[in-house]
């Protein structure tokens, strides 16, 4: 008997995310015409893949633990209002599940293309500090994901407001980063992320067969590098973060420009998780946005178990008992060593510009 807490929920959100996984893999290549997008009311872009990766973990969380509640991204009101879309999401699910007949009893199977829109919709809950909450990103990056680039499924345990586990799915995530030279369209790809609060953090290869936790690779980051040495992790999307303020930042602290790794998504942190770099720099672009958890959740708890500190710009921890959103500025991410450091040199920053 495994004496791992949370086992059973482990085993529920690994195996969900590898058929997101799959099943968004699927999507990508077919999203190169530019179709199956749709732009949401916050003008930011959701296509099929994000639907059917929401339905298809959702639908895993509710076998598995029906009272559990989901802080899900997406919601149905587009397609319940377009059958082309609805059935192709439908169409997806089915042949996922088809590939993965072993896992139906854990993961269960859709009957119709209604229970889709009605599964999706159980991702309602408004989260807060009590109960069992489980917070989804069904594909993070979206804007990565169309391009071609990185995105991550996103899947985190969250109980009286404390995250406890946190799995991410990266399809696309090269095992070297960066690319040597001449090596993009040979390099192998695919990580899959597991941690749980204070048992660790583990990589394991997206595609082979799940392993159990403790027969896979620990992992951590690295803590004893100088600002000289490290790599820094930023996204790719100059809307979603303030690429100039995070110059200045790294130009405080003597770090090398041609250090920074650009990610789509939550692959950010799993590539700090896997001592590949060593800060992850989220400078606010709008003082009204409000980061959301499933943005943050999963990458927390790889990167608290794998021996760093996740935090806002102030060095305050990420409070993820408080809704559907947190209440903080920014993300700062860093190796325990550097953290302190970090954060002195973005108040520094930023206090210039007042
Ligand atoms: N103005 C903004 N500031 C910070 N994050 C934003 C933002 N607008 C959108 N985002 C979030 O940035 C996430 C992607 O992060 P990154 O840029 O690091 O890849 C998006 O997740 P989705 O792609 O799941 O919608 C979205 O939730
Ligand atoms: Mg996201
Ligand atoms: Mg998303
Ligand atoms: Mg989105």
């Amino acid at each position: 008997m495994s004496t791992i807490p949370y086992s059973k929920e482990l085993e529920i959100a690994q195996l969900a995310v590898k058929r997101a996984s799959i099943l968004t893999k699927q999507v990508s290549d077919s999203l190169k015409n530019g179709t199956n997008t749709v732009t949401k009311d916050d003008k930011s872009p959701v296509t099929i893949g994000d639907f059917g990766a929401q339905a298809v973990i959702i639908k895993a969380i509710k076998e598995a633990f029906p009272n559990d509640e989901v802080v899900g991204e997406e919601d149905s009101d587009v397609l319940r209002q377009d059958d082309t879309l609805r059935r192709k999401i439908f169409e997806l699910v089915k042949d996922v599940e088809s590939q993965d007949t072993q896992h139906a009893p854990q993961l269960g199977s859709f009957k119709d293309e209604a229970e889709i829109c009605d599964v999706i919709d159980m991702g309602n809950s408004e989260g807060g500090n009590k109960g069992r909450i489980w917070a989804l990103d069904p594909i993070d990056g979206t804007k990565g994901f169309i391009r071609g680039d990185q995105f991550a499924v996103c899947l985190a345990l969250i109980v009286d407001g404390k995250v406890k586990l946190g799995v991410i799915g990266c399809p696309n995530l090269p095992e070297v980063l960066p690319i040597p030279q001449g090596q993009d369209s040979i390099i192998a790809r695919g990580g899959l992320f597991s941690a749980i609060e204070g048992v660790g953090s583990y990589f394991q290869d997206l595609w082979a067969p799940l392993k159990l936790l403790l027969e896979t690779e620990r992992i951590f980051m690295k803590n004893d590098l100088e600002f000289k040495d490290v790599k820094v992790c930023e996204g790719v999307e100059k809307g979603h973060s303030s690429h100039d303020t995070q110059s200045q930042i790294k130009l405080k602290l003597s770090i090398p420009l041609d250090s920074t790794i650009n990610l789509d998504s939550q692959a950010k942190y799993c590539t700090l998780s896997k001592g590949v770099a060593e800060i992850y720099l989220r400078l606010p672009v709008s003082d009204t946005y409000r980061e959301k958890i499933w943005d943050h959740a999963s990458g927390q708890v790889l990167i608290t178990e794998s021996g760093g500190i996740v935090s806002d710009i102030y060095g305050n921890p990420l409070d993820f008992g408080k809704g559907r959103t947190l209440a903080s500025k920014g993300i700062i991410a860093a190796s325990k060593n550097l953290h302190s450091d970090v954060i002195k040199a973005v108040g520094a920053v930023l206090g210039e510009r007042d």
